[in-house]
C-alpha cells in the first residue's frame, strides 16, 4: 500500500547534517521515531533513558537502518550528576551538542485522590525535573562555550488547558511549557532558541499502555474525538520535529507548535457537539427559529 502523503519525510537530504542532537527517551516511541528522522537527514544522535538495554538495541537497529551515527547513554533525567554525564559523553563522542529533545516522559491514568505523593513526585520529577536537568546542564555548557543552541520540549495539548486524570502529567507539562517561553526570552541572547510540540494522539506501546488500557481501549476511540477522525502519523511528528530544529526554523522561538487533528479545540467551542445533528434535524430547526 502507498503511504499516505502526510506520513511521507518531509525534509531536504542532509537537512540536519553537521548537528548533534540529544533525546531523551529516544530509544522507544516517538522519541525513537524522531532519532530515526534526524538520523536520516544527517544528524548525530544521542538517546539516553534509563534502560540500557532498550538504548542499545534501538541504536543497533537505527545504524543498520540509516547508516547514521548514533550513541546510546544511559541516563536517568532525574538526577543532575547523570545528566552531566550524559552531556560529557556527547560532547567526548561528537565533540559538541546542536540540540536538546526533552521528550522522556512517564504518565498513567488515574483518579488524583487515588495517588500516593510518590506516585505524583514520580510523574513530575520525570517531566518537569528532568526537563529542567537537562536544559540547565546544556544550557550552561552552550552559554560557556558561546555556542548557539535549540531545545525541543515535547508537551501536550493539555499543558495548557489542564485535564483530569492525569494531573501529575498537566501539572508537569505545564511547567515545561513555561520553562520554553520563559527561556524563549532570556536565552535569546546567547543564540538559543527554546520551542515545543504538544502532541494529540500518537499511538506508542508507552502512550497506549499506561493511558488506553483496558477495558477502556475497546469502549472509546481515540480518533472519535479528533475533527480530523485519525490518529497521528510518527513521522508527521518527526516532520515537525525536524523542521524546528532545523536552521530553516531560526526564527521561531518561544512557540508550541499543535499537532492534534484539531482534537484540544473539538472539547472547547461550545457547539461543536451539534455535530451529531442529521440534515434533517437542521432542516427542523431552521423552520423552528425562522418562525
Ligand atoms: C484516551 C486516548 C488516549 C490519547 C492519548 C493522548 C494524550 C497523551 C498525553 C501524554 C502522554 C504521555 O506522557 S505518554 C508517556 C508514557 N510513557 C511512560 O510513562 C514511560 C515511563 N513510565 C514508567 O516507567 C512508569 O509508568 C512510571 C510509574 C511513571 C515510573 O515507573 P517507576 O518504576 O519509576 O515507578 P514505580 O516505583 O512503579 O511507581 C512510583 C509510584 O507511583 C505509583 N504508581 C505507579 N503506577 C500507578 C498507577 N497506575 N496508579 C496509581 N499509582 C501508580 C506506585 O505505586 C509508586 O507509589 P508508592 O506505591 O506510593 O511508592
Ligand atoms: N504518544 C502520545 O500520544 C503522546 C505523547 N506525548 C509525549 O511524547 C513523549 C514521548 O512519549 P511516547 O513515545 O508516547 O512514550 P514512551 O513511553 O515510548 O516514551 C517515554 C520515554 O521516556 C523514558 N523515560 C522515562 N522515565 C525516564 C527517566 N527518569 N529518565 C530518562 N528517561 C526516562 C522512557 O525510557 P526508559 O523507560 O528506558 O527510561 C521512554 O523511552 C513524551 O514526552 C510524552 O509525554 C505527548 C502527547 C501525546
Amino acid at each position: 500500500m502507498a503511504t499516505a502523503p502526510y506520513a511521507q519525510p518531509m525534509l531536504r537530504d542532509g537537512a540536519l547534517d553537521g548537528k548533534t542532537i540529544i533525546v531523551t527517551g529516544g530509544g522507544t516511541g516517538l522519541g525513537r521515531a524522531m532519532t530515526t528522522y534526524f538520523l536520516q537527514l544527517g544528524a548525530n544522535v544521542v538517546i539516553s533513558s534509563r534502560k540500557l538495554d532498550v538504548l542499545e538495541a534501538t541504536a543497533a537497529e537505527l545504524r543498520t537502518q540509516t547508516g547514521g551515527k548514533v550513541l546510546a547513554v544511559q541516563c536517568d533525567v532525574r538526577k543532575y550528576d547523570e545528566v552531566e554525564k550524559l552531556v560529557a559523553r556527547t560532547i567526548e563522542e561528537f565533540g559538541r551538542i546542536d540540540v536538546l529533545v526533552n521528550n522522556a516522559a512517564g504518565n498513567f491514568i488515574s483518579p488524583t485522590e487515588r495517588l500516593s505523593n510518590k506516585a505524583f513526585d514520580v510523574i513530575v520529577d520525570i517531566v518537569l525535573k528532568g526537563s529542567y536537568n537537562c536544559t540547565l546542564a546544556v544550557g550552561k555548557h552552550w552559554i560557556k562555550e558561546q555556542q548557539p543552541g535549540t531545545i525541543l520540549n515535547i508537551v501536550t495539548t493539555y499543558a495548557s488547558v489542564g485535564s483530569a486524570f492525569v494531573v501529575p502529567s498537566a501539572t508537569a507539562k505545564a511547567g515545561v511549557l513555561a520553562l520554553t517561553r520563559s527561556l524563549a526570552v532570556e536565552w535569546a541572547k546567547y543564540g538559543i532558541r527554546s520551542v515545543a510540540i504538544a502532541p494529540g494522539p500518537f499511538p506508542t506501546e508507552g502512550a497506549w499502555s499506561r493511558l488506553f488500557p483496558e477495558p477502556l481501549a475497546s469502549k472509546l476511540d481515540p480518533a472519535a474525538s479528533v475533527p480530523l477522525k485519525r490518529v497521528g502519523s510518527h513521522q508527521e511528528l518527526a516532520n515537525l520535529a525536524a523542521f524546528l530544529v532545523s536552521d530553516f526554523a531560526s526564527y521561531i522561538n518561544g512557540e508550541v507548535v499543535t499537532i492534534d487533528g484539531g482534537e484540544w479545540l473539538n472539547g472547547a467551542g461550545e457547539f461543536n457537539k451539534l455535530e451529531l445533528l442529521t440534515s434533517d434535524m437542521w432542516d427542523m430547526i431552521e423552520k423552528t427559529m425562522r418562525r
